[in-house]
């Protein structure tokens, strides 16, 4: 095996998938992690796919970010959310009961598409900067909800850029606590080019 060959081998690729109720902040989340920019404006997203090399633990990542439009409680999870994605990071605003309480509407949907007993997943509770006027859900409750999920909680700012990149360390924490061997190849399908 080639020199370069042996470096893009060694490239682990994951797929992530944000998602939660619309308006909470995962466009934000992800453009600030990407782009290291935040927008004041809301433009609602249709999808958008990002990619972004990381290094975590002294391994590369070639991290492909799905970020989806926000989720109601009637919004089917397509088949795109539950095959094939590696982790998930679910977001709700801190500022907004009914955005966690979708968190596990979202998450019980993608065990019920997926059928695995239990995601890979990051729950994270942004917009922390609004919380000393506008808390709606205490940090306790965010922490609750994650472990009976056996996932992994944070407070985040897109706005203020706090935490934004542990949220993405979390998930592939998350990700590679559960890897089995066939997800350590490059592309996902079992199969390396040398
Ligand atoms: N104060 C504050 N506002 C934020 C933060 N993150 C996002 N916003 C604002 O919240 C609004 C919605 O943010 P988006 O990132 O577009 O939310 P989204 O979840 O991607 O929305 P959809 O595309 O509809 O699903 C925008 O006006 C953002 O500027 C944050 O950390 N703090």
């Amino acid at each position: 095996m080639s020199a370069t060959n042996a470096a893009a081998a060694s490239v682990k690729r994951r797929k992530i998938a944000v998602l939660g109720s619309r308006s909470v902040g995962k466009s934000s989340l992800v453009k600030q992690f990407i782009e290291n920019h935040f927008v004041d404006a809301y433009y609602p997203t249709i999808e958008s796919t990002f990619a972004k090399s990381v290094k975590y633990k002294g391994v590369e990542y070639d991290c492909h970010i799905i970020d989806t439009a926000g989720q109601d409680e009637y919004s089917p999870i397509n088949s795109q959310y539950a095959i094939g994605i590696h982790g998930y990071i679910l977001v709700y605003s801190i500022a907004s009961r009914s955005s966690f309480d979708m968190i596990q509407i979202v998450y019980d949907k993608i065990i019920d598409f997926s059928g695995l007993s239990e995601l890979p997943c990051v729950v994270v509770g942004t917009k922390v900067d609004l919380a000393p006027t506008g808390r709606q859900v205490e940090t306790a409750d965010g922490e609750k909800l994650a472990k009976a999920n056996q996932a992994s909680f944070i407070e985040a700012s897109a706005k203020e850029n706090t935490n934004v990149g542990k949220v993405f360390e979390l998930c592939l924490a998350e990700i590679e606590k559960r890897a089995t061997p066939n997800q350590t190849d490059t592309g996902g399908k079992g199969c390396l080019i040398m």
